[in-house]
């Protein structure tokens, strides 16, 4: 299969080019970038040296992308807004979409609208897309022109706490969510606020109480839940450069924590990219940077009746490129695992 990564010069799409260029079913055709076009990949991607030498960047005009006989699959690591161009320029060319952006992760464009501060850019795209959290979604999704891949928060709470949520094992109630990020989350053109000298060696919180990725993580709990669910999410900036490390409390409403492993048991028996940990180990993101896993584990506090869930994930990998990879082979019917780790 022959693949084109829009947007490679950015931290998503760096991860992309090097997953995809030791990917054995994907020859990579294309990669894009305004700023970079015209230069070796090697040049801006000096951990391509010796791989992709003779591979330029390009120009990214979505109507010249689109046009290209020679892709089958076009992976946008490009900001929202932006992504929906160039999938409806490509999608209307009859070729597929894997998309990194929360262009097309929220099936009500009324909650984007009100989450993302403006109108959602393809409202008749968004009804040929398909969210697909891999380790969730059922197999119904294989037939559309354009793949959304969740975003990095949600896949550390949703992948731990969904199951949990629809199996009744927790509160749909005063779930709340504490999140630490690796500043790399921000992408590589944010500005000032993530300079070393802002970010090293300091923590903090930010985006309260209503980050953008609660859209997400709303409407996927409540299509779990049957019922409305709300979430308290707090997400924090990190000393780090990647990696999600994640803490839920939620009241367990007399479950035991035997109860809750055993649900996951049962989910995530056949994942590949799931651990569950022991209850007496915490995730840490260090032992899952570089990898496409999302490692996890709970307790549960007898004093106050809640469960203390735990996770960690690279937010560049299963939070984002790794995981469009895992939707590309579950997608083409590969080995889950092809070309991950
Ligand atoms: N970083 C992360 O942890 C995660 C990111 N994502 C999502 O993935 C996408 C990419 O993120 P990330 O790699 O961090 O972002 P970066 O800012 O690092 O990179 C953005 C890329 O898009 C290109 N680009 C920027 N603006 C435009 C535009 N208007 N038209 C065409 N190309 C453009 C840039 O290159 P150039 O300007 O040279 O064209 C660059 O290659 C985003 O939607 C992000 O929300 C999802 C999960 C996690
Ligand atoms: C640390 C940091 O800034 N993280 C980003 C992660 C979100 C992201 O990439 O979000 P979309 O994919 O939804 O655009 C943020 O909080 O906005």
């Amino acid at each position: 299969m022959n693949a084109a990564i829009v947007g490679a010069s950015g931290y998503g799409g760096e991860i992309l080019v090097k997953l995809l260029a030791a990917h054995p079913k994907v020859t990579l055709k294309a990669v894009t970038s305004r700023s970079q076009a015209g230069k070796p990949v090697s040049s801006v991607i000096p951990a391509m040296r010796g791989v992709l030498d003779d591979m330029l960047f390009e120009n990214s005009d979505p109507a010249e992308l689109a046009a290209r006989e020679d892709i089958d699959v076009f992976f946008l690591a490009l900001p929202h807004g932006a992504a929906a161009t160039y999938a409806r320029a490509i999608v209307d060319a009859g070729k597929k979409v894997i998309d990194l952006s929360a262009d097309f992760r929220i099936a009500d464009p009324a909650t984007y609208e009100e989450f993302y501060g403006a109108e959602h850019p393809d409202v008749d795209l968004l009804g040929r897309a398909q969210y697909v959290m891999p380790e969730l979604s059922d197999d119904s999704w294989k037939d559309k022109d354009l793949y959304a891949c969740p975003g990095c928060y949600p896949t550390s709470i949703l992948v731990p706490l969904l199951p949990l949520v629809k199996a009744g094992i927790v509160s749909k109630e005063h779930i709340v969510a504490n999140s630490y990020s690796g500043t790399s989350g921000a992408g590589k053109q944010s500005k000032e606020a993530f300079s070393y000298c802002e970010v090293n060696e300091s923590a903090k919180a930010y985006g309260v109480p209503k980050h953008r990725h609660l859209s997400e993580m709303e409407e996927q709990l409540t299509a779990a839940a049957g019922e409305k669910v709300i979430m308290q999410f707090n997400p924090h900036l990190a000393p780090m450069n990647r990696g999600i490390a994640t803490t839920i409390t939620v009241p367990s409403n007399g479950s035991t924590i035997e109860q809750l492993y055993a649900e996951w048991e049962k989910t995530y028996a056949d994942k590949p990219f799931v651990t569950i940990l022991p209850s007496d180990t915490r995730p840490d993101t260090k032992y899952v940077v570089g990898t496409n896993r999302v490692d996890i584990s709970a307790v549960k506090d007898e004093r106050t009746g809640n469960f203390v869930i735990t996770s960690a994930e690279d937010n560049l990998v299963k939070g984002a490129s790794g995981q469009a990879i895992q939707i590309l082979n579950l997608w083409q019917g590969w080995d889950e695992t092809t070309g991950l780790i």
